[in-house]
């Protein structure tokens, strides 16, 4: 297909042979559109870091077939200068500065201007004159960051992009993202993370025990997706009041220990209702968990063996 950026077919990849073998992936089939951004999701060992090593050319592939950029990346370098490519486990090493590193793997990829790897670093607050032997593992990653991005690759492939990286750090790393979607660039990462996830994706794929269970827009993922909530008052509500709010499930509430009342529940959806509803009230505390993903993909897996 003509804008196809990621077709894979069939694939299927195996490691180990006889009684040792274990197959990691069993028959994937996954399209990324040019210029979409797409999220990889999945339980840990599902097989995500198979599938991107086999994007990237560096295992190679049981049975199936993968065409990136149009191409096989089997044989083409050319095909391979224009992907930006961060490992999960992206390790370097060494005496030499981040600066030192990137100017030569921008060498490299047909050659980086020093300020494009200056702008980058800035922006992700990392000191390029350190040798990159003493840098922490957040530092590491962000010469990861800087090394996928810097040459403007028409193809982003990032594994677990934002592992190790604080909040604010995961907030630049989202904007990096959003520029390059507008830029037309593509994105395929593999992530844990669904904040980044929602604030960066068109389209999501979900991939269980080697297989894509399914692939949803990334609205409807929010819509599925449940978080824990806990909403503090200054005096005792009325727990009838919220069983009746859409999307608002195992509602209690209880004395908290500062006084008042604590209510807790499950919110599925917009906290709209939830929000005006205990607006009525004097709130003075207001906790909203991040929503677990391996739940989500449980609930997800449940709807769709339903329907
Ligand atoms: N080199 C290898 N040799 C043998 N088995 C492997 C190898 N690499 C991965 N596997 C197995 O293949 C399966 C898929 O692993 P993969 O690393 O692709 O999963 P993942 O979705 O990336 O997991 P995680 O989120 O934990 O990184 C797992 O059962 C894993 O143990």
């Amino acid at each position: 297909m003509a804008d196809a950026a990621v077709e894979v077919t069939g694939l299927v990849k195996r490691y180990g042979r006889g009684s040792a073998a274990r197959t990691a992936l069993a028959g994937l089939d996954l399209t990324v559109y040019r210029g979409e951004v797409f999220g990889y999701l999945g339980p840990n060992g599902a097989g995500k870091t198979t599938t991107i090593r086999l994007l990237l050319d560096l295992i190679r592939p049981t049975a199936g077939s993968v065409r990136v950029l149009g191409d096989s990346p089997r044989h083409a370098a050319s095909t391979r200068a224009r992907i930006g490519y961060l490992a999960g486990d992206f390790v370097v090493s060494g005496g030499q500065t981040s600066r030192e590193l990137l100017t030569y793997l921008g060498r490299l990829r047909g050659g980086v201007p020093a300020a494009r790897i200056a702008a980058l670093a800035e922006r992700l607050d990392l000191d390029l004159s350190r040798r990159i032997g003493t840098l922490s593992k957040g530092n590491r990653q962000k010469v990861g960051i800087v090394q996928a991005f810097m040459h403007t690759p028409d193809l982003l492939v990032l594994d677990e992009p934002t592992s190790g990286l604080d909040p604010f750090l995961q907030q630049r790393f989202v904007e990096l993202v959003q520029e390059a979607r507008d830029n037309g660039q593509t994105v395929f990462m593999s992530s844990h993370v669904l904040s980044e996830v929602q604030a960066t994706c068109e389209r999501v794929g979900i991939i269980r025990e080697g297989r894509l269970e399914t692939v949803a827009k990334v609205e409807e993922l929010r819509e599925q997706a449940q978080r824990r909530i806990e909403i503090t008052f200054a005096d005792v509500v009325p727990a009838a009041e919220f069983e009746s709010v859409a999307g608002l499930h195992g509602v209690t509430v209880g004395p908290h220990p500062g006084g008042g009342s604590a209510l807790r529940a499950v919110l599925s959806g917009s906290p709209d209702e939830l929000v005006k509803t205990a607006a009525r009230y004097r709130v003075t505390g207001l906790l909203a968990e991040e929503p677990d993903l391996e739940e989500l993909f449980f609930t997800f897996y449940e709807r769709e063996g339903r329907s």
